[in-house]
């Protein structure tokens, strides 16, 4: 799959600007601020219907400027795919494939796999567990709709009962069957998610040990583990544990929405004893990881997103993870970076073809 041109119109910094791609490397060097990661989140819109960095939608939309345009040119499996985002302010987003419209952004989610690396992926390691499932939901979304569409309702549930628990403590009431209700409905849809993100933590993490073993030079081990109440036990015995407790707590305190993932390095939390370039190599690691199994199960090669990559890493490890990249036979690439010697320096060595745009 390969995204051949990209218009913006009033996207963030820019007017009006297309560029037509290289097929394999494209790097896009400036200064700071000048756009270039808007370039990539650009691309990211239009696999995702959304921002990567900015979750306020109508934030995209270049400042004083009424509207928003996104305009993807791709070839995927020898046929033209034509996808368009705009956003007008005050109005819903509209995503057209070959100028037909989605009714839903999730049909959308999967047709053009992609997986971004940026220095906003720390949040993964220093941000709350909400962060690291997000995560998790992402990668197996991409190949597996129904689990998107269970998540949309496990998590719609859980709102759902804890505005019955917060009904209660307002009222003095307590009703158990009602409660019963939303518990079997959580119990359902929240073992699918478990078993769901367990089967694909399986496979997930020997893919990233590896990964985080080459870019490392097997200087340091990581690890990688799946915390979730749902080993304990079932989650409707769960549930009716813990009734008193969330009663008083107002909210569902056991489920799929409290799992989390443990990083650690050299069996001690990445997040305090990490260097940032050995937090940065953790990351790549997952995201490389992230790729191989989209593309495993996609059967497409993602487009790749390297934002800002090469900060923080001595050149032995810029050489590894270029020399990974390479030996994956990914497919498209696309780099950010404000030195363009470094950048010509590191993709020179794979000995592809390559285009460098100057921002
Ligand atoms: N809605 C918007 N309208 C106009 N400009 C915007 C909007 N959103 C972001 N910007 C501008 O985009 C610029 C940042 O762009 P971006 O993050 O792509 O820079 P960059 O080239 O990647 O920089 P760096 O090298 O520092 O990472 C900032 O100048 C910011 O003000």
């Amino acid at each position: 799959m390969i995204l051949k041109s990209l218009s913006l119109l009033n996207y963030k910094n820019f007017d009006t600007k297309t560029f037509n791609f290289n097929d394999t490397i494209n790097c896009i060097v400036g200064n700071n601020g000048v756009g270039k990661t808007n370039i990539l989140d650009a691309i990211y819109h239009l696999s995702f219907g959304k921002s990567y960095f900015n979750p306020i939608a109508s934030q995209n939309i270049k400042h004083d400027e009424e509207f928003f345009v996104i305009n993807g040119d791709y070839e995927k499996e020898n046929k033209a795919e034509k996808i368009v985002i705009s956003l007008k302010k005050g109005q819903k987003k509209v995503i057209k494939r070959n100028s037909k419209s989605y009714e839903k952004f999730s049909d959308h989610i999967g047709f053009l796999p992609l997986v971004i690396i940026s220095p906003a992926d720390r949040d993964l390691i220093i941000g709350g567990s909400d962060t690291r499932r997000k995560f998790i939901d992402s990668v197996i979304s991409q190949s597996d709709n129904n689990y998107l569409i269970t998540i949309i309702k496990y998590n719609k549930i859980v709102a759902q009962r804890n505005s019955l628990l917060k009904y209660f403590a307002l009222n003095n009431a307590f009703n158990k069957d009602t409660l019963e209700i939303y518990n079997l409905q959580l119990s359902e849809f929240g073992t699918v998610i478990f078993e769901k993100r367990k089967a694909f933590l399986d496979n997930f993490i020997p893919i990233f040990k590896e990964r985080y073993r080459a870019i490392s030079n097997g200087n340091e081990s990581v690890d990688l583990h799946y915390k979730s109440d749902l080993f304990d036990s079932d989650l409707n015995s769960l549930l009716q544990q813990v009734i008193n407790k969330d009663k008083a707590l107002q909210y569902t305190s056991v489920g799929a929405h409290k799992d989390d993932l443990y990083f650690n390095i050299d069996g001690h939390p990445i997040k305090k004893f990490g260097s940032q370039g050995q937090q940065k190599s953790f990351l790549i690691a997952l995201k490389l990881a992230q790729f191989q199994f989209i593309k495993k199960q996609s059967g497409v090669n993602p487009i790749l997103l390297l934002d800002d990559i090469f900060d923080k890493l001595d050149e032995e490890r810029v050489s590894q993870i270029i020399k990974l990249v390479n030996d994956e036979n990914f497919g498209q690439i696309f780099i950010s970076d404000t030195h363009a010697e470094r950048t010509e320096r590191a993709v020179k060595q794979v000995h592809q073809s390559y285009e460098i745009f100057n921002i």
